[in-house]
């Protein structure tokens, strides 16, 4: 008997793959894949053609490219800036366009653009680079990065801690700092020339912590924030990878900041305590906690430790790298030009009649306006900080045919004004007499000294950094003799973006004989 083998019952009909790679591929033959292809064309053209029109209808008649290199726009330039592109942005125009990640931005050159962006609030604020909010943290805009009448009253509360009285006392720390850096120095720059700059940032945190904080932190604090100040510094370059992944920049830098923000802290802390035991102020916390406790004090409120500590950070912040390049320079400037540096000295003798051990004082640095001029001229030539970003909040009508569209970011840059030959004669010389005479050019047009920048976020540390830097060049003209290595990179600028010179000025200092 011939068995029927016994079928399977039918399976039921596969469902359709919700994706499948062969019947893509098959399709990518077929009719419709053309479509698909040239739709997605299609919509990416669209999508160039749109920023290019929109680019070119922002930046209108401004210099600058003509089309935008599509998505990245400057971003190559942005990674490694130079003098050499800055300055041929600048010539292009009084205002001029580029875009970088489709931001659009205008940069102002001219000393008449950039003090009307500093000085117009209603249009244009401050903003910081991307990385800035992870690295200071979020809440210190709610704080202490205003603006408008928030930053206003902010800010007059802040003033106190400058004036000419907590100044003095300022003068007599940032003295004990720096001599006892220049012991140090005796040592490591006596044999050989050695770069300046990584010292000099050591000499400029050391000085502004005790200056904030005096002894409410202990000396390996010091050490640590400073050491690792450095990866704030490079986290807050204008371009950087912008996720904290454990090991890019940001990353490491909020590491940094949670370590500065530990002590600064318990310095807040410790400040409160003290005063609290009657202490006197010996710092600038001490200065703010005091003028706090003040029944007659208007500004009186709570600040909270962190808080406290967050100002601290941001004037830090504002503070270092300016404050370091600033110094680099004026050491490099006066060692350039050693009849300059005489002169510095023989107004020294004068000034101290030979007693260079004493503390130098605030009436000191009042008789010292050769000096004085000296550090105003260097900060010219050569200025830590030659843009500040800022945002426009609307459509800002910024001159009679050009109106700057809301959100674009405007960056003023000093530059120009600084090296105005019609205000400075031969613009790059470094010539400290421009300033003793009160009817030079330079003189009668303080407005295109925009070393500080201009209008209601102007420097608060003008005097405190002037006379931080006049005290520094004092000692170190009086105690040691110095000498410069010339070096290819000399002349060569890096963009950190404070500026500093290339090989990060080269130099030897040994003790000076005082006959
Ligand atoms: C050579 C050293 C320094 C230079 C060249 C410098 C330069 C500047 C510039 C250009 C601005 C922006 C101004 C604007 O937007 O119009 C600024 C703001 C500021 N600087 Fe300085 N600065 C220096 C040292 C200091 C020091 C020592 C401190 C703190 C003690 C400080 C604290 C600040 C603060 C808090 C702001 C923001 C002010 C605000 O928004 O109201 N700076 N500085």
């Amino acid at each position: 008997m011939l068995v029927r083998p016994r079928l399977p019952p039918p399976r039921p009909p596969r469902p359709p793959p919700l994706y499948s790679f062969q019947s893509s591929l098959a399709a990518f033959n077929g009719q419709g894949s053309w479509t698909w292809l040239y739709t997605t064309g299609a919509i990416l053209f669209g999508l160039l053609v749109l920023e290019q029109t929109v680019y070119r209808a922002k930046k209108r008649h401004l210099p600058g490219d003509r089309w935008t290199i599509p998505i990245i726009g400057k971003f190559a330039d942005s990674m490694k800036p130079t003098m050499e592109g800055y300055k041929k942005q600048w010539d292009s125009g009084v205002l001029s366009a580029i875009s970088v990640f489709n931001i659009f931005i205008v940069m102002a050159s001219s000393n008449d653009y950039a003090r009307k962006i500093l000085n117009s609030p209603t249009y244009a604020e401050p903003c910081l680079v991307h990385s800035a909010k992870y690295v200071l943290l979020k809440e210190n805009w709610q704080v202490v990065f205003l603006t408008g009448k928030d930053h206003v009253d902010y800010r007059r509360g802040l003033n106190n801690l400058f004036t000419r009285k907590a100044i003095g006392m300022y003068i007599s720390i940032q003295d004990a700092v720096t001599r006892k850096h220049f012991e140090q120095w005796r040592k490591d720059f006596g044999s050989s020339p050695q770069p300046l700059m990584f010292p000099a940032r050591y000499l400029n945190m050391d000085t502004s912590l005790r200056v904030f904080c005096g002894n409410h932190i202990p000396d390996e604090a010091t050490r640590v924030i400073s050491d690792r100040y450095w990866d704030i510094t490079v986290a807050l370059e204008l371009v950087n990878f912008p996720i904290p992944f454990p090991g890019t920049k940001i990353y490491k830098a909020i590491q940094a900041r949670k370590a500065a923000m530990h002590w600064l802290t318990l310095a807040a802390r410790n400040s409160k305590i003290e005063m609290a035991n009657g202490g006197e102020p010996t710092c600038l916390l001490d200065e703010w906690v005091k003028l706090l406790n003040d029944p007659t004090y208007k500004g009186k409120r709570d600040f909270s430790d962190h808080e406290m500590a967050l100002v601290v950070l941001s004037f830090l912040f504002a503070s270092q790298d300016a404050m370091s390049s600033g110094l680099v320079y004026a050491f490099q400037h006066l060692v350039d030009h050693p009849e300059i540096l005489a002169k510095v000295r023989e107004e020294q003798e004068i000034v101290r009649k030979g007693n260079y051990e004493t503390p130098l004082t605030i009436d000191l640095m009042d008789e010292m306006p050769y000096l004085n001029a000296v550090v105003k001229e260097s900060l010219r030539v050569q200025p830590p900080v030659v843009m500040v970003p800022y945002k426009a909040t609307k459509a800002f009508p910024i001159s009679d045919d050009y109106t700057v569209p809301a959100n674009s970011m405007l960056i003023p840059s000093f530059w120009n004004s600084l090296h105005d030959a019609a205000v400075y004669p031969e613009p790059d010389e470094f010539i400290p007499e421009r300033w003793l005479d009160p009817a030079s050019p330079a003189n009668a047009n303080p407005k295109n000294y925009m070393v500080w920048g201009a209008g209601p976020h102007r420097c608060i540390g003008v005097e405190y950094a002037t006379m931080n830097m006049m005290l520094v060049l004092a000692c170190a003209a009086t105690m040691f003799d110095w000498e410069h290595e010339i070096t290819p990179e000399t002349s060569e600028t890096a963009i950190l973006p404070t500026l500093f010179p290339k090989d990060h000025c080269r130099m030897k200092f040994t003790p000076r004989k005082h006959s």
